[in-house]
C-alpha cells in the first residue's frame, strides 16, 4: 500500500544566513493530527527552522511541502494561500498592549475576512471560551497572568481555524503549573481542531507531555541527529547526547 502524504514533509532544508550555515540537509515529515517537537541545544537553528517552514526566511536549499505541495518553489500568492492555514505564537506572544483581548483575537479575523462586527466578536468569545478566558474579551494584556497571556496567543493563533498549528516556545518563561496547563491545552486544541502542531521546545516536561514525534538539531553537527518518538528516543537514539538530553528530562518528570 502507498505511504499516504505527509502533512508536512521537510526535503533536504539548508538554512543559513549568508555563508553561515545554520543546519544542513534537514529531511523529516510530519503525519496530519501530530504534534511534532523540533528540539535542540542552544541556538542550534530551532527557530530558524521554523520560519523557514512559515515562510518568514527562504532556505538556502530543499524545500518544504504541504500536503504534497511545493512551499518554496511556487508563487508568492500560492505561498500565501498556504500560510493561510497556518496559525502561529511566537516566543513573545506578541499581543498588543494597547487592544483588549476582543480586539487582539479580533485582528485577523477583520484582516482576512469578510466577517461583519457581530460575526468576529462572536468567533472571538468561541475562541477565547476553548481556551478557558471566556469572560475576559475586554480585559487588557497586562491585567492579565503570563499564562493568561499565552492562552490569548494561542486563540489569536487559531482565530482564523488552522490546520497547522506553529508554537515558538510555548511554555517559555511560564511556572511547572501553568506550562502543564498549557501543554494540556495544546493537546485538546489540536483534537477539536483536527490540526497537526509543530512546537520549538526545549522544556523537557513539556515534550514528553505532548510529542508524538520530534526531530533533533545539533549545533556542532549542523544536522537533525535525531528523529522519532521522544519516549522511545531516550532509550534507542544513537546519539548519547540526544539520549542524554532526554534522560535529564526522565529524571525531571519523574521528580
Ligand atoms: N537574522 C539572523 N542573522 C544572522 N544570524 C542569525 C539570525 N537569526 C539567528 N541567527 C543565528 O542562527 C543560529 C540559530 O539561531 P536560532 O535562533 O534559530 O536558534 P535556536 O535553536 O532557536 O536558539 P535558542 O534555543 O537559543 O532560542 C544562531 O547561531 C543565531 O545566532
Amino acid at each position: 500500500m502507498a505511504e499516504a502524504t505527509p502533512r508536512i514533509a521537510v526535503r533536504n532544508l539548508t538554512l543559513a544566513f549568508g555563508t553561515f550555515v545554520v543546519q544542513r540537509d534537514l529531511d523529516f515529515a510530519v503525519a496530519p493530527d501530530e504534534v511534532f517537537v523540533i528540539m535542540g541545544d542552544s541556538g542550534c537553528g530551532k527557530s530558524t527552522l521554523m520560519r523557514a517552514m512559515i515562510g518568514l526566511l527562504r532556505p538556502a536549499k530543499g524545500d518544504v511541502l504541504y500536503d504534497g505541495q511545493s512551499f518554496w518553489g511556487t508563487s508568492d500568492e500560492t505561498r500565501m494561500r498556504l500560510n493561510r492555514r497556518f496559525g502561529t505564537l511566537f516566543q513573545s506572544g506578541a499581543l498588543w498592549s494597547s487592544m483588549t483581548l476582543a480586539e487582539n483575537v479580533g485582528l485577523p479575523l477583520q484582516q482576512f475576512t469578510g466577517l461583519s462586527p457581530k460575526q468576529v466578536a462572536e468567533i472571538v468569545t468561541l475562541k477565547l471560551a476553548l481556551v478557558g478566558l471566556r469572560g475576559f474579551e475586554d480585559y487588557y494584556p497586562s491585567e492579565i497572568s503570563g499564562g493568561m497571556r499565552k492562552r490569548a496567543g494561542l486563540a489569536r493563533a487559531i482565530a482564523l481555524d488552522p490546520d497547522i498549528l506553529f508554537l515558538d516556545e510555548p511554555s517559555a518563561g511560564l511556572d511547572p503549573l501553568n506550562s502543564r496547563r498549557l501543554d494540556d491545552l495544546i493537546l485538546e486544541l489540536r483534537d477539536s481542531m483536527n490540526a497537526t502542531v509543530v512546537v520549538v521546545s526545549h522544556e523537557l516536561a513539556s515534550i514528553f507531555a505532548i510529542a508524538d514525534n520530534s526531530v533533533f538539531l545539533c549545533a556542532e553537527a549542523k544536522a537533525a541527529i535525531a528523529h522519532g518518538n521522544p519516549r522511545e528516543l531516550v532509550e534507542t537514539a544513537e546519539s548519547a547526547k540526544v539520549r542524554e538530553f532526554l534522560k535529564r528530562g526522565a529524571t525531571e518528570v519523574a521528580a
